[in-house]
């Protein structure tokens, strides 16, 4: 089979530049084009070399539409408003759209649903396999304990990150909440302040902590009575995500225009 050629969109981000970089270190894929917005400083730049990774020959442009009209997939890790577009293209182009922004405001993503009857869409929160295991763990722990156990996620991000919380603490109180049967929506708390009263049996607590240039630290606390059990996962390495990406849309090559998951792309669902 040939390579698969992809577009990486906000290429010149902390994560399209990763991407950029996990696409030369993987067989079966290349860069064809990298898109930022019209007036960034990027456009012209070769993104291989603002990557890192020596020059490739491909130029930073504004125009989505002509680069997704030759390519096989896109990786977007940019904004909410911007992946909507970027799935109303890929959709046109009939194309795989791997989107892990995050960000979202509630029902906001229900666009993708549209689009995906056209492209094949793998979102995630979190691109990385200790992640989307996690939550299967988060799930099953959440299936095992009773509403005693007051279930409560605290992230932390580096001091750059804009959304709150993180999309992969909402994938993990999600996981929790299945586990427990429960509507996330309801249940949810997403910050405390003053006096908030006692804690209500069956929130799902959420907890932020921005600095530094901490990647991702996430964990889930059951906090019984006299017992606590924590599950955390830590990422180290940007990579670990942008390699995610790539194993996604190599993945969703070959499959029908859909929604997919990261759990579907790791099995995690079989
Ligand atoms: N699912 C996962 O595994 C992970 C998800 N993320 C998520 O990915 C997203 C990006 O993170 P990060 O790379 O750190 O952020 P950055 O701000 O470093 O990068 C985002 C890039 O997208 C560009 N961009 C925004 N809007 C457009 C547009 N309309 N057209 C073209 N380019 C655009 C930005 O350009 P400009 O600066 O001009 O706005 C910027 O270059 C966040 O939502 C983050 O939470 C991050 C890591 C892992
Ligand atoms: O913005 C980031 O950096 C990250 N964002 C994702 C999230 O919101 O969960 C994934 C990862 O933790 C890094």
């Amino acid at each position: 089979m040939s390579e698969m050629r992809l577009v990486v969109v906000g290429a010149a981000g902390r994560m399209g530049r990763a991407l950029v970089r996990a696409v030369a270190e993987i067989e079966g894929a290349r860069v064809c084009a990298a898109i930022e917005r019209s007036g960034s400083e990027f456009l012209g730049q070769d993104i291989g070399e603002l990557a890192g990774v020596g020059t490739l020959g491909v130029a930073v442009t504004d125009d989505a539409l002509s680069a997704f009209a030759a390519a096989d997939g896109v990786l977007d890790f940019t904004a909410p408003v911007a992946s909507l577009e970027f799935a109303e293209l890929a959709a046109q182009a009939r194309i795989v759209h791997v989107i892990g922004t995050t960000g979202w405001a509630e029902d906001e993503d229900k666009p993708l649903f549209a689009a995906a009857r056209h492209a094949r869409i793998v979102k995630s929160g979190n691109m990385s396999l200790g992640v989307n295991l996690l939550a299967a763990l988060v799930k099953k722990a959440a299936q095992a304990l009773d509403a005693d156990f007051d279930i409560e996620v605290l992230e932390m991000h580096h001091k750059h990150k804009v959304d709150a919380p993180s999309g992969t603490a909402l994938l993990l109180g999600e996981a929790a909440a299945e586990g427990r049967q429960i509507p996330l929506a309801e249940h949810s708390v997403r910050s405390r302040d003053g006096i908030t009263g006692a804690r209500k049996s069956g929130d799902i607590g959420f907890a932020t902590l921005r600095g530094g240039s901490v990647i991702g630290e996430h964990s889930v606390i059951f906090a019984g009575e006299g017992e606590r059990i924590e599950l955390t996962h830590r990422a180290e390495d940007r990579q670990l995500f942008a390699k995610g990406a790539v194993k996604a849309a190599l993945w969703a090559f070959d499959k029908k225009p859909g929604f997919y998951s990261m759990a579907d792309v790791l099995g995690l669902n079989d």
